[in-house]
């Protein structure tokens, strides 16, 4: 059996997310505008997949179909029932609550007592290392430090996948990379599944256990990389460049497919 096969054995096995064919349209009529087209895509637990594309490629629309905000218009799509929780390029913590309020507050809709949301939400804030900084309000805070609550909220969620939007797209390059290193010590250590979607392809390289990528509008899947170089890995390093640039070459290419 290949390595490849061997992948797609696992892969199928410990699906936790699980496209067949998913197509999605928008608008009736005239006005009908495929975003995705036959998209079939499996993520195994555990698993750290990395989604690029050209921009209005459906990658966002993707991750709104698995977090069950909208409908699909084709195929099937199954998570089993799992729970996921989304986190977006914006932080969009309440301004009038603490950070202690922020990471609270999926607990305090699920009915969690206030002791025991406390306990854990400070828990929460240790791992991704704010501790100290509960009783802050979000603008009191870096746009790295919100991101670092908006993970922490995430995670309060207890969800089983983890869906980030381009979570790390407004950050300066230094603290991207920082925070690279803490999601994936948090991946590790918590064994999240996670969908992540970038348009930044050494991003995608550094995180991903497989990067996919799809092709410009309506997204269909074209490559589906499997990402093998040691961990951790730096953004800057040869492995992460060269892989890097090999992706980039045909995503380029399908963008100049595409405007042809
Ligand atoms: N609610 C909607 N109604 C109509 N069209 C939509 C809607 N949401 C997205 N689209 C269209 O679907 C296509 C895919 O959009 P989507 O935001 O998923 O792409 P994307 O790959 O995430 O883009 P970007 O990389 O620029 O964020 C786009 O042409 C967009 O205009």
């Amino acid at each position: 059996m290949s390595i490849l096969q061997a992948t797609e054995t696992r892969t199928e096995r410990d699906a936790v997310v699980r496209l067949d064919s998913v197509s999605k349209q928008y608008g009736s009529g005239s006005n009908t505008l495929l975003a995705l087209d036959r998209v079939s895509l499996t993520v195994a637990k555990g698993e750290f997949v990395c989604l690029l594309g050209a921009s209005g490629c459906g990658k966002s629309t993707l991750l709104s179909l698995v977090a069950g905000l909208d409908q699909i218009s084709g195929g099937t799509l199954d998570i089993g029932g799992r729970h996921v929780s989304l986190m977006f390029q914006e932080a969009a913590l309440f301004p009038w609550l603490s950070v202690l309020g922020n990471v609270e507050l999926p607990m305090r809709l699920r009915g969690i007592g206030r002791a025991e949301r406390r306990q854990r939400a400070e828990e929460l804030l240790e791992v991704v290392r704010l501790e100290g900084f509960g009783h802050k309000r979000p603008h009191e805070l870096s746009g790295g430090m919100r991101q670092r609550v908006a993970l922490a909220r995430s995670l309060a969620q207890n969800a089983d996948v983890l869906l980030m939007d381009e979570p790390f797209g407004a950050l300066d390059a230094m603290t991207r990379d920082i925070l690279h290193d803490e999601l994936e010590r948090i991946w590790r250590e918590q064994e999240l599944t996670v969908l992540f979607v970038t348009h930044n392809v050494r991003e995608a390289v550094r995180l991903g256990d497989r990067v996919v990528l799809l092709s410009s509008r309506p997204g269909r899947v074209i490559e589906d990389y499997p990402i093998t170089h040691e961990r951790p890995r730096r953004i800057d390093s040869p492995e992460v460049s060269g892989q890097a640039a090999e992706i980039t070459d045909r995503l380029r290419a399908e963008v100049a497919r595409h405007a042809s």
